[in-house]
């Protein structure tokens, strides 16, 4: 990976020049250029051949001065000590713009969990929990789902942090299913959010979104719901991609068939079989599409120097986490791509895990109309407030979205009497 596509240096360039922007105290902007605490742990797992593997995980408690430390679990086989790092930071400025009492962490497991059976990844997912337990908590840390992790590997970790302590503590975990403690609506809500936040970007710059043409990167749970919602809203999703292929159709797709086709195989490798489409080559040709919309919704570090410039998207919803390097953003800005940025467009799954807690705490549930309110207002502050400080300071509104957190995080640790 080069220097400039290490996700954790992009996350501390892209808090530097908020820094400098809004000439933050030396003090604070150390503290924020570094995690708070993190922890390496080696996982052995019994394989079904009857041999003993070792994985390596990570857990980054980046900065829990709003409150406790919440984030995902990463389960892939490019995971990184830096990626979990950017992806702590990111959650920790994410937790802000959204204005919810909490601070930013995140997990990870280097391992390929296409290539494991369910006997090993639920001892996988039990024995991180073994190695990280005593490390989390419902005020310390919570984790949530992430890149090839869903609410089943939830519920084993929330089971065996039961068996650690002696009793069962929904409140260290989110995302877990309905049944044992989850919130409806957490599994889409992190796509409602992506959509509430073009719903008002389309406002913005005067899109019209019945029509407005669609290409999404990453079918899996945040890329699938927002291609369905936007499908919903009368938008045309002409481009599809996962890492079994990219697929153009100008036609637009059948959102709930594609679904059903990666439930069925795994990924959408094969679709153009089933239905009329073309196969991309490279995939990420769906990146430069002619479309108005572009929703990355995989990885980090897709939009680099290399093809911003091909971007023809006039709007850039970032439903992943990290996809934009810095280098690439200063090409989109004098483009004029509108860029709704990853920590503000998918705010919609941590607020939602933030619910998943409150009704936990008070053992009183929610209807899933009640979240999906809730969950709009939010966005929809969230959204306007990070617009109009990025005009406020003439900056991106990445740039405004820093702006917005780091204030906020800042603010908090100086009550807190950290500096
Ligand atoms: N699940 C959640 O609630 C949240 C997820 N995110 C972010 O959204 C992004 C996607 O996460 P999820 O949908 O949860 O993960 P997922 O595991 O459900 O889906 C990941 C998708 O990305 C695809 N993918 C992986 N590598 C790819 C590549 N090289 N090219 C094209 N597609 C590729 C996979 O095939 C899959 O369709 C990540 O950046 C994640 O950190 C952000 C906020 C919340
Ligand atoms: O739901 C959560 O707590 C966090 C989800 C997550 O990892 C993210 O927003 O990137």
């Amino acid at each position: 990976m080069s220097e400039t596509l290490n996700p954790f240096k992009m996350a501390q360039a892209q808090l530097d020049e908020a820094a400098r922007i809004m000439n933050l105290d030396e003090d604070i902007h150390a503290i924020l250029r570094e995690p708070r605490r993190e922890f390496h742990v080696s996982i052995p797992v019994r394989m079904d051949d009857g041999k003993l593997k070792v994985f390596k995980g990570f857990r980054v408690q980046y900065n829990d001065a709003r409150g406790p430390c919440k984030g995902g679990i990463r389960f892939h086989p490019g995971e990184t000590i830096d990626t979990v790092r950017a992806l702590a930071a990111w959650m920790t400025w994410k937790c802000a713009v959204v204005n919810i009492p909490l601070g930013g962490g995140k997990g990870g497991v280097i391992c390929d969990p296409k290539e494991m059976s369910m006997k090993e990844l639920e001892q996988l997912s039990r024995n991180y929990i073994q190695a990280i337990g005593r490390y989390i908590g419902p005020e310390i840390d919570v984790p949530a789902p992430d890149v090839y992790t869903n609410p089943q590997i939830m519920a084993w970790m929330a089971d065996e942090y039961a068996k650690i302590r002696g009793y069962y503590a929904p409140g260290v975990i989110t995302g877990k299913p309905v049944a044992i403690g989850g919130s409806l609506g957490r599994v889409d809500a992190t796509s409602r959010g992506v959509l509430y936040t073009i719903r008002e970007a389309a406002k913005k710059i005067g899109m019209e979104l019945k029509g407005a043409t669609v290409a999404i990167q990453g079918f899996g749970n945040v890329g699938s719901y927002a291609a369905k919602f936007l499908a919903e809203e009368g938008c045309k999703v002409v481009g599809i991609a996962d890492i079994g292929g990219a697929f153009y159709n100008p036609e637009g797709f059948d959102i709930p068939k594609a679904m059903d086709y990666v439930l069925e195989n795994g990924t959408l490798e094969g679709f153009n079989n089933v239905v009329n489409c073309e196969q991309l080559t490279p995939p990420e040709a769906i990146l430069e599409l002619d479309v108005d919309i572009l929703v990355p919704a995989a990885l980090e570090g897709q939009i680099t120097e290399k093809n911003a410039d091909k971007v023809k998207a006039k709007l850039l919803a970032e439903a992943a986490n990290g996809p934009t390097t810095p280098e690439a953003d200063k090409i989109l800005r004098d483009k004029g791509v509108f860029v709704i940025p990853d920590f503000l467009c998918n705010a919609g799954g941590v607020t939602v895990s933030y619910f998943e807690q409150v009704q936990g705490n008070m053992n009183f549930f929610w209807s899933e109309e009640e979240v999906r309110e809730r969950l709009e207002k939010i966005m929809k502050n969230a959204f306007w407030a990070v617009v109009e400080t990025a005009e406020k300071y003439n900056v991106d509104n990445r740039m405004g979205a820093y702006i917005v957190s780091i204030a906020r995080v800042a603010e908090a640790m100086k009550l807190r009497g950290w500096v």
